[in-house]
């Protein structure tokens, strides 16, 4: 991917161009105090959970959403490490769709994707995650099950979004956390092995809320939106992490370490905690490899934002696969909308067009993205009008 953002984020490339290197950013919670107005009815759902300002927990939310898991408790990475002796890769992870994508390494600039560089982020701080994370994942397989998922669980270490005994897995070990606000937090899930890592993930989310806000602001601007607007529906910047350990496979081609599909948020900060590439992103039915700046954020634009821009920042689909003989470290942190208004196209960008976009509650708009079981952009192709 090229080293430059692409057009439909003039004002990315300003954050790049300028000398942002060690500025603090404000406070987030200093610029989310005043929220838009979320409009529309409230449903039963929100209030039995008073989701205004976000007060109820996640693990709740997704049991009200009746979004049920189904147990798998295997380690991708014992079972990458007992292929060395059978040779095999189980069936439930071979998929045969691989080799029928086309890929093109090295993509230029695509819309819905760039590179934050001058993000602020304290060298030190992104060392010492790398370091942690790192470290986490070589504990012995015991104590990584310390904070393992519980049934139909969604926070923990372990296998995530498995709908169905039947479903083909990902090759990829992960550990999820509701990172913000910090109130929703489940420390029980946090690990404490090795001792720093729950410092710095708490330092590492608070630098990311910041980013956040800061680029928010730069969107209004870019769109011609009322900031205050774009902010309230990201009231309290509610933000979750998901750490994905990918273990290398000698049959590489076999297997996908993330299946295609869309981020259901408003965006997505990638991090790669090492230097194995592995991301890729999808146009015109082509699978172009991302490669990452080093010290750089990859950013994408979520669902969430496509639907509120009336498809001006575009959510792509993407995926990540595996490399033959190295690991593969990243920590996603995904910046959702506040379960407590509404997703639609924001007025001022429907003055000289059409609405493209379905408007429903940001609840419902969260269910029908973990209905749709993360396939590909089947959820936002639904949500299109006059399609
Ligand atoms: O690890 C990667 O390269 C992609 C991660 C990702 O897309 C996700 O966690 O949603
Ligand atoms: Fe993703």
């Amino acid at each position: 991917m090229a080293t430059g953002p692409p057009s439909a984020f003039p004002w990315a490339s300003s954050l790049i161009t300028r000398a942002w290197i060690n500025r603090r950013l404000p406070h987030p919670n200093a610029a989310t105090s005043s929220a838009a107005s979320p409009g529309g009815s409230a449903s039963d759902l929100r209030e039995s959970l008073s989701l205004q300002g976000n007060q109820g927990r996640m693990a709740e939310i997704f049991d009200k959403m009746k979004v049920e898991f189904v147990d798998q408790d295997e380690s991708v990475q014992v079972i990458a490490d007992n292929i060395c002796e059978t040779g095999e890769v189980p069936e439930r992870y071979v998929r045969s769709e691989i080799k029928a994508d086309p890929v093109i390494v090295n993509a230029e600039a695509l819309g819905g994707f760039f590179q934050l560089v001058n993000h602020g982020l304290d060298g030190g701080l992104l060392q010492q995650i790398k370091v942690d994370i790192t470290e986490f994942f070589s504990l012995p397989l015991e104590d990584k099950l310390a904070v393992a998922i519980p049934p139909n669980g969604i926070q923990g270490f372990g296998h995530h979004f498995v709908f169905s005994k039947e479903q083909k897995l990902d090759w990829v070990d992960m550990l999820f956390l509701a990172t913000r606000p910090v109130e929703e937090r489940s420390l029980a899930f946090w690990p404490t092995k090795p001792s720093t890592l729950r410092d710095t993930l708490d330092k590492y989310s608070l630098e990311l809320a910041n980013v956040s806000a800061q680029l928010f602001k730069f969107m209004a601007n870019n769109l011609g939106v009322n900031q205050e607007a774009l902010l309230g529906i990201f009231k309290g910047l509610p933000q979750s992490m998901r750490i994905n350990y990918y273990p290398p496979c000698s049959q590489a081609n076999k297997v996908l370490g993330l299946s295609p599909h869309t981020d259901g948020v408003g965006m997505t900060f990638l991090l790669q905690v090492n230097d194995v590439e592995g991301l890729q992103i999808r146009k015109d039915d082509k699978w172009f490899s991302v490669k990452a700046i080093p010290g750089a954020l990859v950013v994408n634009i979520g669902d969430a934002l496509e639907i509120l821009t009336n498809g001006q920042y575009k959510s792509i689909e993407h995926r990540a696969v595996i490399n033959p003989v190295k690991e593969r470290i990243t920590i996603a942190t995904f910046l959702s909308v506040n379960l407590g208004c509404t997703i639609g196209p924001f007025q001022e960008l429907l003055k000289t067009g059409e609405a493209r976009y379905k408007v429903l509650d940001s609840v419902e708009f969260t269910k029908g993205y973990f209905a749709a079981k993360l396939e590909g952009r089947r959820y936002l192709k639904s949500l299109k009008l006059g399609i």
